[in-house]
């Protein structure tokens, strides 16, 4: 009898970027001890180097996955986003290498909306201004500029799990709440969908960002989108920096344009906690700046990292790719018959039939066959009754059109 898959010790795991000691202890309650764990997120040529060897990284939002870095990750198996956006993924680049990618696209969305909530509570009533003149010895008991959230209307853009919670905790306050998206969506409490983005702009009177970063929401607001807002308008993104023209939004600021805002993401945003933020909108009282913070909770955390890491050990496990973001996704049973293979192709007719036939040639007797296809992948997991299993894989590598062939047990 033979078997060649790695023992979970030899597995070897890069986290970057201060991930929660719950994503370590997830995968080391399952065995796998062999963690590297690092504080920072690393440049592109640090990474390249260091990503040689490794099967599994987890990042967080700041650590850029390049094609060139997957072009060098020479082990890798599959990547975690400890968080929702997967923008920092060359997610093409990992599939044509058969590299799964996870994330956790709930986990942290709770602390969003209260964070985006608690923001428009601040600058409906002046606080960040007041805040910075009362540091500066500046007496400003005024009511002046100041409202009560009751009765305004909160205009939301991108009406997903964030936006979605967001409405609900706004109406709490007596807001009423409408929302931009481009699909039909479901709407909660007494939330209304509008027409068009334009016609938010003009009918709110705080705005919120919450849309994935993507080639249609590239500059989304700009001169044009402030120019539309009402007068004193409240601007809040806490979404992607890309969204937003930056220096678009320090202009209606100057121009008092808008009375308020409060930033979380930004276009360039430092790579660690020593590195300078430089920001053209450093500087303006009534803006309220975070350092990407928005999903930064304790409980988002943790949850994130059980979330993540437990995806990691199941698809290293048992083939499980239960919500991968650029892969077929095949939730399968525990393993049925001695040995579980799994083998990634480029989705080409006849592959399977390969398969079949090769095994039937060796007389590798097959319990199960799971397939799931999309357009450019094909991913079949497959349980064996063989005492060569190593045979089994040899044979998968050799079927024309594998990207990747592994045998799990
Ligand atoms: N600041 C932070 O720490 C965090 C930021 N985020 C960001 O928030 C984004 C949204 O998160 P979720 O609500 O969980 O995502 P989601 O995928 O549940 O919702 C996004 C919504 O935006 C809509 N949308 C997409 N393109 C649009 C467009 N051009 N115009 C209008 N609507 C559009 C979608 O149809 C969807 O309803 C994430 O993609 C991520 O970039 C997420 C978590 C933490
Ligand atoms: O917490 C992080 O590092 C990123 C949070 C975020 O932006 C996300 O989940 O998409």
């Amino acid at each position: 009898m033979s078997k060649v898959s790695l023992a979970k010790d030899k597995i070897k795991i890069l986290f970057l970027e201060g991930l929660h000691q719950s994503s370590v202890d997830t995968l080391v309650a399952q065995g796998y001890t062999n963690i590297e764990f690092l504080t920072t997120s690393l440049p592109e040529e640090e990474l390249i180097e260091k990503i040689k060897g490794v099967h599994f990284i987890g990042i967080r939002s700041r650590s850029q996955l390049t094609e060139k870095v997957f072009a060098n990750a020479n082990k890798l198996i599959a990547v975690g986003c400890f968080c929702i956006g997967t923008n920092q993924v060359d997610l093409d680049a990992a599939k044509e290498k058969g590299i799964v990618v996870f994330n956790a696209p709930y986990s942290n969305t709770r602390s969003v909306a209260e964070l985006v909530l608690g923001e428009i509570l601040l600058l409906i009533r002046g606080v960040p201004e007041k805040s910075a003149k009362a540091h500066k010895g500046i007496w400003n008991k005024s009511a002046t500029g100041s409202f009560e959230a009751r009765g305004k209307t909160l205009g939301i853009i991108g009406y997903g799990h964030i936006g979605t919670q967001l409405g609900i905790l706004a109406e709490t306050l007596g807001m009423t709440v409408n929302f931009y998206d481009i699909e039909t969506k479901l709407t909660l409490g007494n939330a209304s969908q509008v027409a068009t983005m334009d016609e938010l702009l003009a009918t709110s009177d705080v705005i919120t960002l919450h849309v994935p970063e993507n080639a249609g929401t590239q500059d989304m607001i700009g001169a044009n989108q402030f120019a539309q807002m009402k007068q004193g308008a409240i601007f809040i993104n806490a979404s992607r920096g890309t969204v937003v023209d930056i220096d678009a939004l320090a202009k209606a600021l100057e121009s008092k344009k808008l009375a308020g805002a409060a930033i979380d993401v930004f276009p360039v945003e430092p790579k660690s906690n020593n590195e300078e933020f430089v920001s053209p909108l450093r500087g303006f009282d009534n803006v309220i700046l975070t350092p990407h913070v928005g999903g930064s909770t304790q409980e988002a955390q943790k949850n994130i990292g059980i979330e993540v890491s437990g995806k990691l050990a199941k698809y290293s496990d048992n083939g499980s790719t239960l919500s991968a973001v650029n892969f077929p996704e095949a939730s399968l049973p525990e393993f049925g018959g001695r040995s579980r293979l799994l083998h990634i192709h480029a989705n080409q007719p006849g592959v399977l039939t390969k398969i079949n036939e090769s095994f039937a040639k060796h007389n590798i007797n097959i319990a199960a066959q799971y397939l799931q296809t999309d357009d450019k992948l094909g991913y079949v997991v497959i349980d064996v009754e063989t005492d060569d299993s190593k045979l089994a894989l040899k044979e998968l590598k050799l079927i024309p059109g594998t990207i990747k062939a592994r045998l799990l047990h």
